[in-house]
């Protein structure tokens, strides 16, 4: 097995809330010691229900958030200790967001956009970098035509592709892609999705793959992740979901929407999903599960193994199902 890109070590994430807390809580848990390894070459899908982490999840993995707890190491070097060379990491780690129209810096035109990375980095000469703008253009197809128009004069399909030229355009060995489609229009969504497909298998990217589409996340990707309320609680090997699922949030989440190659009994989720304010005691999931006990509430259920590469944090695991 190859070694890791990028880990993160029992990450934490507390937002400070400004004022007066609610009900006496002052900060909100985005983020509950989270432990992933992302492998060369590998994608990982993050799934999991609006306000869970996921998002949070992107940002410390891309540098845009430092952790409050935990440690995050880029091939094996942790990455904000003093004196740690946080630009090479910059450098490895390419985000695509959710919604190119606001990531996109609307006075700027396409070419100064993606040439950015290049400039800011000092990236060869500049008509090194000229030539590097026109084949990142190519690379996503985007016509030279587009070059010095600004976001506004193109599709929302095109200005993802602005939006993918730029993350690549220092030659990442990790893609983050937070919901690459959800903001496009559905005709549209297959093209990006394809893109990115094609760019992984062309440049050997790892990519970590956030979106609220499962069914897309489960074909897409080698692992699948799954959060609920701020922790990670199963990462397992994509064939092995949903019907090696472990955890019964995973199979409640894949069961809601049902594939007609995979069909496992559903499982229905009851109730609202708890404050990241004042998350449960125990297991966060235990207000909704169907197989809380009082065992549930007492301590955070610890990391278990259900096969090769395969963990979950619950203390009574579905059992696993033969696929009908
Ligand atoms: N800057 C912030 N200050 C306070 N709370 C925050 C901040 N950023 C995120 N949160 C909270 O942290 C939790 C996790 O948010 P995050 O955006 O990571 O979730 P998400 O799973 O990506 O949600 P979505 O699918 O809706 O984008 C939520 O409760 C959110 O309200």
């Amino acid at each position: 097995m190859s070694a890791p890109l990028l880990e993160l070590d029992h990450v934490d994430v507390v937002h400070k809330i400004r004022g007066r807390g609610l009900f006496g809580h002052d900060c909100v848990h985005a983020l509950t010691d989270a432990t992933l390894t992302v492998r060369p070459g590998e994608t990982i899908g993050v799934v999991g229900e609006s306000g869970c982490g996921k998002t949070t999840l992107a940002k410390v993995v891309v540098g845009l958030r430092k952790p409050t707890g935990g440690t995050v190491r880029h091939h094996g070097k942790p990455v904000w200790d003093k004196g740690s060379d946080r630009r090479e990491f910059g450098r490895d780690i390419g985000m695509v967001f959710q919604d190119p129209t606001t990531a996109l810096n609307r006075r700027m035109s396409i070419e100064r956009i993606v040439r950015d990375p290049l400039d800011v980095h000092q990236s060869g000469t500049p008509s090194q970098r000229a030539g590097r703008v026109r084949e990142l253009m190519d690379l996503v197809g985007l016509p030279s035509s587009v070059a010095d128009a600004v976001p506004g004069q193109l599709s929302g399909g095109q200005r993802q592709r602005v939006a993918i030229a730029r993350a690549l355009a220092l030659e990442p060995a990790l893609l983050v892609a937070d919901e690459p489609t959800s903001a496009l229009d559905v005709s549209v969504r297959a093209q990006i999705l394809n893109l990115l497909l094609d760019l992984r298998e062309r440049l050997g990217l790892a990519m970590i793959f956030v979106s609220h589409d499962i069914q897309t996340v489960r074909k897409m990707s080698d692992r699948i992740v799954t959060m609920y309320l701020g922790r990670i609680v199963e990462d397992a090997p994509a064939g092995a979901i949903p019907a090696e699922a472990r955890h019964p949030y995973t199979r409640a989440l894949f069961s809601a929407t049902p594939s007609l190659l995979n069909p496992i009994d559903p499982i229905v989720l009851t109730g609202p999903v708890p404050s990241a304010v004042n998350p449960p005691s125990g297991c966060a999931f235990r207000t909704r599960c169907p197989k809380a006990t009082d065992a549930c509430a007492t301590e955070v259920p610890p990391a278990s193994a259900a096969g090769d590469g395969h963990l979950f944090h619950c203390i009574h695991p579905e059992p696993e199902v033969s696929v009908r």
